[in-house]
């Protein structure tokens, strides 16, 4: 697609991969094609970076990036039906393509830009073709990621997935999260209903699904502790939270992890991890929106 009339976004190479970038009045960005990918968010609020992408993540166009966004879908992790099925789904592995994007403006002539993306190819792994998928991305005071599943079939469809995406903080030993307070399965050792301790910190290797807080329809999580801001994570659409670190050990057996890397970066994803059943000829949405806001001491006011 042609966007060549969209002045605040450009098409360019990050480490050989091709890339959107985006720079607005509010916020800077930048979206890997392969994957559709959000890999960089910088709200111009606090003119920092909001996204962790591992300094060895291995950008070869096969391997899923380590870092920012992975869209994992149509099954999340190893959920998938079938025997040696990818983990997380097959779209993270893809090249997509950009099928819209527009800038607008609001009340307050704040400018925001949207892109629009779809994998290059569905379908996969016996997975219906009569499945499509939109991710708009939109990059404004927030960045705001949403993922569209439409079946175009007569049949129900079901799917689990998720936003799976890497929060960049200062020092996860000083990070809490706040908003999340139900029990959760703990994948580390496979447990069922463990309570939580608040607040919420990250003691070691971290992987656990909490479902959804049951009384809101948008659930909002924050992660303070991060140098002078907070993260404010809203989420809609979803079943569950994934919160994953993993922690010293597990660090320095990924190759496209730095040993230390899990010190800096928390993943809260939005997630369906119970099958969702989509109705024929109908969509479901998916959401995820983050933004910073500054954390002002007494000794600044
Ligand atoms: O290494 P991957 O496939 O990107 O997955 C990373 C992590 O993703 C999380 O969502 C899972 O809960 C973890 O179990 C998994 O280790």
């Amino acid at each position: 697609m042609n966007i060549d009339n969209i002045s605040s976004a450009s098409l360019i190479e990050f480490k050989g991969t091709p890339c959107l970038q985006i720079e607005n009045q509010t916020a800077s960005a930048l979206i890997s094609l392969f994957g559709g990918h959000l890999i960089s968010y910088v709200p111009k609020n606090v003119n920092a970076e909001l996204i962790w992408l591992s300094d060895k993540a291995i950008f070869n166009q096969e391997k899923a990036l380590r870092g920012g966004t992975p869209i994992c879908w149509p099954w999340f992790a190893d959920l998938g039906k079938g025997e040696n099925l990818p983990a997380h789904g097959f779209v993270r592995t893809q090249m997509w393509q950009i099928s819209d994007i527009s800038e607008s403006a609001d009340a307050n002539n704040i400018q925001s830009t949207t892109v629009e993306l779809t994998p290059n190819t569905l379908g996969l792994f016996n997975v219906p073709q009569s499945l499509s998928l939109k991710l708009s991305i939109t990059i404004a005071k927030q960045c705001e990621l949403s993922l569209e599943t439409t079946n175009n079939s007569d049949e129900d469809v079901e799917i689990t997935q998720a936003l799976h995406t890497y929060f960049k903080v200062s020092d996860i030993s000083q990070t809490s999260i706040a908003g999340i307070t139900t029990d959760y399965y703990d994948k580390v050792t496979n447990t069922h209903n463990n309570k939580l301790s608040l607040p919420y910190h990250i003691e070691g290797e971290t992987d656990r699904i909490h479902p959804r807080e049951a009384s809101t329809n948008e659930q909002i999580i924050t992660l303070s502790g991060i140098d002078g801001f907070k993260i404010d994570i809203a989420q809609s659409g979803h079943d569950s939270v994934i919160v994953w670190n993993p922690g010293a050990e597990k660090s320095t057996t990924m190759a496209d992890m730095e040993d230390l890397g899990y010190q800096t970066m928390l993943c809260i994803e939005a997630g369906n991890t119970q099958s969702t059943t989509i109705a024929p000829k109908t969509s479901f949405t998916l959401k995820q929106r983050f933004s910073a806001k500054k954390e002002y001491n007494y000794g600044d006011l």
